[in-house]
């Protein structure tokens, strides 16, 4: 198997407006990194899907955070048209169990499908205040659990659980983990509760980390990308000490 290097592990939030934005933070950061996760916002661009295109062919990893929630069969053709579009990953919220096996079944053999399990802007206020009055990282294994079950290729949570989700889903399982702030910016950006730091989460066991705005606002992004990969490769030497 090849081992996937500090620099497939850091996914860049391509967290703009419209596509050509996008592929001008792409070109500034000058091949410090090789995945992109183009989201909601781009998805409004009717671009988005030439976009998609565009990053593989200039040889990216192309992650669409669409956190699809719907009836199965809706959910199963989407994922199903989804899959041609040459993307690498793609979220679904982890609704009902039919709606996530739906998914793994409509993924074909290109895309991987992972289940947001509860989002890093949660609290265990936030939790309550929907009803929901599990502890949030019982909720997440819960939830990670029921994506195994249903054959999806992972989950995404925070760094906060992604060692009780790598025991639970063992080494080959995709735990995505968004929520990361860099040693030197280690705070919220108000909206995210649940952070941790890049060499953290990979310590804990994290497949990938999602960066957004610590890296897309910063006065040098490939800069700031390159010192996040040094930061994951800090991770994945604590993990194997
Ligand atoms: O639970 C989740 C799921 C997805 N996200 C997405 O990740 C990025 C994080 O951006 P930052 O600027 O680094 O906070 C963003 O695109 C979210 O939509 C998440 O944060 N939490």
């Amino acid at each position: 198997m090849t081992e996937t290097t500090a620099r497939q592990r850091l996914i860049v939030a391509l967290d703009l407006p419209n596509a050509a934005s996008a592929r001008g933070l792409v070109a500034s950061l000058d091949g410090a990194a090789g995945y992109y996760k183009v989201g909601l916002e781009l998805a409004m661009d009717p671009g988005y899907f030439d976009l998609v295109a565009w990053l593989r062919e200039q040889g990216h990893q192309v992650f669409c955070d669409l956190k699809l929630h719907d009836i199965p069969a809706t959910v199963g053709r989407a994922v199903s048209r989804l899959a041609d579009s040459g993307a690498n990953l793609l979220t679904i919220h982890a609704g009902q169990q039919a709606m996530l096996e739906a998914a793994a079944e409509a993924s074909g053999a290109e895309l991987q499908v992972v289940a947001v399990t509860a989002l890093t802007s949660l609290d265990q206020a936030d939790l309550a205040d929907l009803g929901i009055n599990t502890p949030v990282d019982e909720l997440v294994l819960r939830h990670a659990r029921r994506a195994r079950d249903a054959g999806l290729d992972g989950v995404v949570c925070s760094g906060h659980e992604v060692r009780r989700v790598r025991a639970a889903l063992g080494p080959q399982a995709l735990a995505v983990t968004p929520g990361i702030r860099p040693a030197t910016n280690a705070v919220g950006d108000g909206d995210q509760k649940r952070v941790m730091t890049p060499a953290a989460a990979i310590a804990a066991g994290a497949s990938h980390i999602v960066v957004g705005r610590p890296i897309r606002d910063a006065a040098d992004p490939a800069a700031a990308a390159r010192a996040i990969v040094a930061e994951i490769e800090q991770g994945l030497a604590e993990r194997a000490a």
